[in-house]
């Protein structure tokens, strides 16, 4: 019998912990990085962590502790799940402490301000590894359902299909269902965008938009999605699968979407300061979105909604506003 394969998990927050918990479900021995002591002990002696999945009990085979060396010893598969933009300064501390082998997983879904880099990118700078010891999880899984256990499908990408292969082993569950992907640029393209894409959705949910502006938002963003990623090299097909249409569904209907929900309370007329207030956790489109923008710039690719939602977010232009300019630019044809 072979033995389990060992996992380390960075850090403790909800998506952390609930891909923990999948890994622990497909009897993997895992250990849970957490930044604050009391999260690691209710991890350990209470089996929860109530800040991050309240009401959540988690499996026995899922460990947590605050020393770093010691989640990183022996694992197979390293995953990061910390805020994109915090990354570059968390991996380049655990980067010395690293498994010799580890395949480097990222669960994020944003891109780096200033550099415009791609989270796997980050990760190829900072740790030093080639794109095949660099994996990515992505795809429509809010935490809290994929912590309740309720099913899900998800894409594992990495541009050697063998790691992807060994990946999808170890975090295929009865409840989650892994598929394999060497379309790299597409699947994380996807997951940051998509985040741009719910924040725009939610703004025009906030404002009472209706249906159809979901629907055309939802389409409109897929389409500056994959013109993007076709530029980037990605294949076009990646994004009609899970980490496109898929994520961007889930996403853009769920009240469970911090991105979602972000933009819900901007449409509805609170402040950025307000809603930044009230919004707990992570909302990688709030900065992504500008980091999507400036790739974009540079390859010469258009995106008009994810402009839009940087003018909003961050140029305090009035949702009624940019929904006007939106309207009315010039007419075009669908597919170009
Ligand atoms: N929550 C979800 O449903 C979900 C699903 C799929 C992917 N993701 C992605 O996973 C990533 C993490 O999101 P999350 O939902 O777990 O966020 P979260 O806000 O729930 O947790 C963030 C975690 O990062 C830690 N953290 C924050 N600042 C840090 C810093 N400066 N240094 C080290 N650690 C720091 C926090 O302690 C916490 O453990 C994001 O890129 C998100 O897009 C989230
Ligand atoms: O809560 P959000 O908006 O970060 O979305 C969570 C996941 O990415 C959905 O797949």
């Amino acid at each position: 019998m072979s033995m389990p394969a060992k996992a380390a998990v960075f850090s403790a927050g909800s998506w952390g912990t609930a891909f923990g918990m999948v890994l622990a479900d497909a009897g993997c021995e895992v250990t849970l990085w957490a930044r604050r002591p009391e999260v690691a002990e209710a991890v350990n002696s209470g089996r929860t962590n109530p800040d991050y999945l309240p009401g959540v009990e988690l499996p026995g085979n899922l460990r947590a502790t605050t020393d770093p060396a010691e989640a990183a010893a022996g694992a197979d598969f390293t995953f990061l799940s910390v805020p994109s933009q915090t990354m570059r300064a968390n991996l380049a501390e655990w980067a010395p402490l690293l498994a010799p082998r580890t395949v480097l997983v990222s669960l994020m879904k944003g891109v780096e301000l200033g550099t415009a880099m791609r989270m796997s990118e980050v990760i190829e700078d900072v740790a030093k590894v080639g794109p095949d010891r660099v994996a990515v999880v992505t795809g429509p899984n809010l935490a809290r359902e994929i912590a309740a256990r309720m099913p899900a499908a998800a894409v594992v990408a990495c541009t050697d299909e063998t790691v992807a292969r060994r990946l999808q082993a170890a975090c295929h569950t009865p409840y989650f269902r892994p598929y394999t992907e060497t379309d790299v640029v597409g699947c994380e393209l996807g997951g940051a965008v998509k985040n741009v894409i719910g924040l725009a959705v939610g703004i025009a949910d906030g404002m009472g938009l209706g249906d159809n502006a979901k629907g055309s938002l939802i389409t409109r963003g897929l389409a500056e999605t994959a013109r993007l990623g076709t530029a980037l090299g990605a294949d076009p097909l990646t994004f009609s699968g899970l980490a496109g249409l898929g994520d961007l569904v889930a996403t853009c209907s769920s009240p469970l979407s911090r991105n979602h929900t972000f933009g819900t309370n901007l449409g509805k007329g609170m402040s950025l300061e307000e809603t930044i207030a009230v919004t707990k956790q992570t909302a990688e489109g709030v900065k992504s979105c500008e980091s999507v923008a400036d790739l974009a710039r540079r390859h010469g690719v258009e995106m008009p909604i994810t402009e839009t939602v940087v003018d909003i977010v961050h140029e305090g232009k009035p949702p009624v506003v940019a929904l006007k300019e939106l309207m009315s630019r010039s007419a075009k044809p669908e597919r170009r």
